[in-house]
């Protein structure tokens, strides 16, 4: 197998850049973002990694973890470091330096509890590995767009449709100045044990594929294959990293995934938040399966109808209503314990992915000309669950208990 030295060179050769440096930036550290780091450092070669991080306190738990991030494979955690660190600080990206690093520096700085040297920031990205939340895509990007050009790369792997279309809108309006897009879809199975460190549950994939933005439908996109260098760099890297057990597909192949994933999502995340259930507490329940059904046809109506998907064939059968409904009960069989990743947002007072699944539906649907009133609401009872939840706790008295005295023997409060 090559190494990613010769992946540079080849890819340098082919196109013509001279100056690649191969390295890969990765932002959002949550599961997704650990397992892929984690398996980037585990090839036989390891790219130069520099994990992104938006606050100290993520590069303080990282360092007691002794800069390292564990996949926990049949009970057993694997370590690997060797990752380089950023730390946004007054909106400028400071490179922490390694443990080898510190040893020779002699400056000390006061933003990371006065240890280390913090030398100015790093200069352009050529690949960037996007994991966070759909919702904090578009500042996240902003922390780093002068950082991007139109040689780089972004690999985003999310869950939710929609967010290409918001950044494009946002950040990079002129298409010559854009970056190149890739989007993947991550199956494997992945749980949260501890900051920087997650449980390889089950086998999966990462179904990888360049995007490609104004060309509908998109099977006419398959006859271009002039992908940049940084793109057919990623695209190779992560392919050839065996525990990512990664696939290279076509954009409509992978727009199929994404709308699988994107149904699933809009009915057990969604309906798992409003009932602030499990997803078995989903199954053999008939007003749910009522709910669900409903759902669907508004779902795979909008699906069937994307001019994107227009001329693959099979899409009726693949995404009709019965299909996708078996789907959905699979997967919440196969994990009947997982709490939806709404329900945990909402949970935690954050803001949630609602816009870019029931939300994305709706949006489509109305340029379509169908008025999804069931997602419609689906989205507000989301948005309203957060609102009370937000509002619950800002209107929560604090109590001092400290200062609080029993008086006598009645237990009264004085
Ligand atoms: C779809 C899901 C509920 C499956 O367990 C979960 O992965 C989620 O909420 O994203």
């Amino acid at each position: 197998m090559s190494t990613w030295v010769q992946d540079v060179e080849d890819i340098s050769r082919e196109t013509k850049t001279p100056g690649l440096t191969g390295r890969v930036h990765i932002i959002g550290l949550g599961n997704a973002g650990t397992f892929i780091a984690h398996s980037l450092a585990s090839r036989q070669s390891p790219p130069p990694i520099t994990l992104l991080m938006h606050q100290a306190s993520f590069y303080h738990a990282f360092r007691r973890k002794k800069r390292s991030l564990a996949v926990n494979y049949n009970g057993l955690d694997d370590n690997r470091t060797g990752f380089d660190v950023e730390v946004l600080h007054d909106k400028v990206w400071h490179r922490i330096p390694s443990k080898e690093e510190q040893l020779e520096a002699d400056e000390n700085s006061d933003i990371l509890e006065g240890e280390e040297a913090v030398p100015e920031e790093e200069g352009h990205i050529e690949c960037l590995i996007v994991c966070c939340k759909s919702y904090m895509t578009e500042k996240v990007i902003r922390g780093v767009r002068h950082r991007l050009s139109p040689d780089s790369t972004i690999l985003f792997i999310q869950n939710g449709l929609g967010i290409i279309e918001k950044l494009n809108k946002e950040i990079f309006p002129d298409e010559k100045s854009r970056p190149h897009y890739m989007q993947g879809v991550l199956s494997h199975g992945l749980k949260k044990q501890d900051s920087y460190r997650v449980g390889h549950v089950n086998v999966g994939s990462l179904v990888l594929s360049p995007v490609v933005t104004g060309q509908t439908p998109l099977i006419e996109a398959e006859k271009d294959t002039h992908w940049a260098p940084t793109t057919k760099y990623l695209l190779r890297l992560l392919t050839l990293t065996p525990s990512l057990v990664a696939t290279a597909d076509t954009p409509a192949g992978l727009l199929q995934y994404q709308l699988e994933r994107l149904a699933v999502g809009c009915v057990l995340s969604s309906l798992g938040a409003i009932h602030d259930c499990k997803n078995r507490e989903l199954l053999y329940n008939f007003p749910v399966s009522r709910t669900m059904r409903l759902l669907l046809l508004e779902i795979s109506s909008v699906i069937c109808a994307l001019p994107e998907l227009r001329g693959i064939p099979g899409i009726e059968d693949r995404f009709s209503p019965e299909r996708l409904r078996r789907l959905i009960l699979n997967v919440a069989s196969n994990r009947p314990e997982d709490t939806s990743s709404i329900r945990n947002d909402l949970h935690y007072q954050r803001n949630t992915e609602i816009d870019f699944l029931n939300g994305w539906i709706v949006k489509r649907g109305e340029e379509l000309g169908m008025k999804c009133v069931l997602n419609y609401m689906v989205q507000q009872l989301v948005l309203s669950r957060m609102y009370i939840i937000n509002h619950r706790e800002a209107s929560a008295v604090p109590i001092d208990l400290d200062n609080v005295i029993l008086s006598g023997d009645k237990g009264k409060y004085a």
